[in-house]
């Protein structure tokens, strides 16, 4: 049921879209919250999450490293074992460290992935509309840039092996390249800020007199340096390619360690089709909330190049030092659904794309494809019109995506065994994230398109899951 506030705004006819989610909720605690609930909201929640997620991030590291994966382990050994206080932990965890080879490392994947996505052929291809009527141009060249990229590091790892080097190299000091790692994004970020508040690249940015607020959220929509767009290279070129990369790596860390082990190979594969997939699409992904809504800082660029290296890779890290024999059973079990799972995200994601792209003139399971035209007026007074699907998965649920995407998440975690939850912390975390997410977007979809988007809701009543929320 929408609130009253939301209510507020249902038939409201202008709706600044370069606005982003937190907007949304700031445009609502306008009418809702008293001024001391904004400053929890745009002081003390980013101040937190800027400082509890990098904690978050190497706490899990530790627990895997120093605590045999056990989350009991580490809290028994942090309040009972005189060997390690709090004082050791949190001086061990604020981690603003370089590590002059993952200094190396980082700066020259960046500019690999820099240069990369100015050479690689593709053709261009407009994102949507912003309300200040900018239109992003980017290049289709994310596939090629993923099966390029897979394929030097192949040669790579065989050139390293021959001189008795590998990239397993990462896994062996990952806690220092991981602090590295954060401590090069907290600076990225920093710099994004500044840029923004300054130098910005197009009209939509949105600037405070709170920087927490500003290092939080970000300033700018669409931040570019010398053309090169910021939020696809952290978010897809690095965060993406790093995600498949490291993963690969734990896996060759694990058969270094182990010798074959199935498990490894089963999450390790899932990963990687799941990021094939993702690249594949990744001109669909530079049209999805990420990016039209919200704006580049500490949430999304931290996030892609931390938080995805350090959480999202978890189930592939876990297995190097908890190795699973799954059998062939098991193993094809999985890999089935898994790939099931891909298919079913991917097939969803791409009815929405083809029914715009074809004006609502195309099939969708067999049948003509059932629309809702909603009509919304940006901030600059013109009206446009977008195409809401009401067919196929989309007349299941409005996020009926998300229900295979969490489908996946359990599968590639679930060749870790059922003893520890610390590689279904992902999992977890996903869950909450999609839940909130289909939320966030069905308030952005009321005040951006009003009564169609109620009319759209009449007809497919549930969020997520069918029947249940
Ligand atoms: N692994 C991870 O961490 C995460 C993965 N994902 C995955 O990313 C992909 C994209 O997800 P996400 O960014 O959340 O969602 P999308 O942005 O792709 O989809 C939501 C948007 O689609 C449009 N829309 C909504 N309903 C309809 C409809 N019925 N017909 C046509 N268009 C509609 C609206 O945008 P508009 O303004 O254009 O109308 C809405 O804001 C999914 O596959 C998801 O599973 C997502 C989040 C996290
Ligand atoms: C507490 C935090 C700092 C949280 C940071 C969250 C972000 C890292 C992630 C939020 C949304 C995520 C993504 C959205 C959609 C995606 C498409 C999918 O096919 C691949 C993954 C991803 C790009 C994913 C990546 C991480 C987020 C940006």
């Amino acid at each position: 049921m929408p609130n009253q506030s939301e209510d507020k705004f249902k038939h409201k006819k202008s709706v600044d879209l370069t606005t982003d989610h937190n907007d949304i909720s700031h445009q609502l605690s306008i009418h809702t919250r008293q001024g001391h609930n904004k400053f929890w909201s745009e002081s003390i929640f980013p101040l937190i999450l800027c400082f509890s997620c990098p904690f978050f991030v190497r706490s899990i590291v530790f627990i895997c490293g120093h605590c045999h994966g056990s989350i009991i382990e580490f809290f028994s050994r942090l309040f009972f074992d005189q060997t390690m206080t709090l004082k050791h932990v949190l001086e061990n965890f604020f981690y603003f460290q370089w590590h002059w080879p993952s200094v190396i490392i980082i700066i020259s994947f960046l500019i690999y992935a820099i240069v990369m996505t100015m050479i690689l052929p593709g053709e261009e291809y407009a994102g949507p509309i912003t309300d200040t009527g900018h239109v992003p141009i980017y290049r289709n060249n994310g596939f090629i840039y993923y099966i390029v990229s897979l394929i030097i590091f192949i040669l790579l790892t065989i050139v390293l092996k021959l001189n008795h080097l590998s990239p397993t190299y990462i896994y062996d000091h990952w806690e220092e390249f991981l602090s590295t790692v954060n401590t090069f994004a907290f600076l990225l970020c920093f710099f994004v800020m500044l840029k923004g508040k300054y130098m910005p690249s197009t009209d939509d940015h949105r600037s405070s007199s709170n920087w927490l607020t500003d290092f939080y959220r970000g300033v700018e929509l669409y931040p570019r340096i010398f053309n090169i767009d910021i939020k696809l290279i952290t978010n897809c070129r690095y965060g993406m390619l790093s995600w498949a990369l490291l993963s690969s790596i734990f896996c060759m860390k694990t058969f270094e360690l182990h010798g074959y082990t199935d498990s490894a190979l089963v999450t390790c594969l899932l990963t990687l089709v799941y990021l094939t997939k993702f690249f594949w699409w990744e001109s669909g992904y530079m049209k999805t909330m990420d990016i039209i809504v919200d704006r580049a800082g500490f949430y999304l660029c931290w996030g892609c190049l931390v938080w995805v290296s350090g959480l999202y890779t978890l189930p592939s890290y876990f297995l190097v030092t908890h190795p699973n024999k799954l059998g062939p059973v098991l193993t094809i079990i999985i890999l089935t659904l898994g790939f099931l799972s891909i298919y079913i995200n991917y097939d969803c994601d791409q009815q929405k794309i083809d029914v715009r792209s074809s004006n609502g003139q195309c099939k969708v399971w067999g049948k003509p494809a059932q629309i809702i035209r909603a009509k919304y007026v940006l901030l600059n007074g013109k009206q446009s019109e977008s195409i809401l699907l009401a067919s196929g998965y989309w007349a299941i649920s409005r996020h009926f995506h998300y229900i295979p995407e969490l489908a996946l998440a359990f599968l590639w975690s679930c060749p870790c065994g059922f003893h520890y939850i610390l590689p279904y912390i992902y999992f977890i975390f996903l869950y909450i994230l999609l839940m909130h997410r289909a939320h966030r977007d069905d308030q952005k979809c009321r005040l951006k398109y009003g009564i169609a988007w109620d009319k759209y809701c009449q007809v497919v009543r549930w969020k997520v899951w069918p029947g249940i929320y």
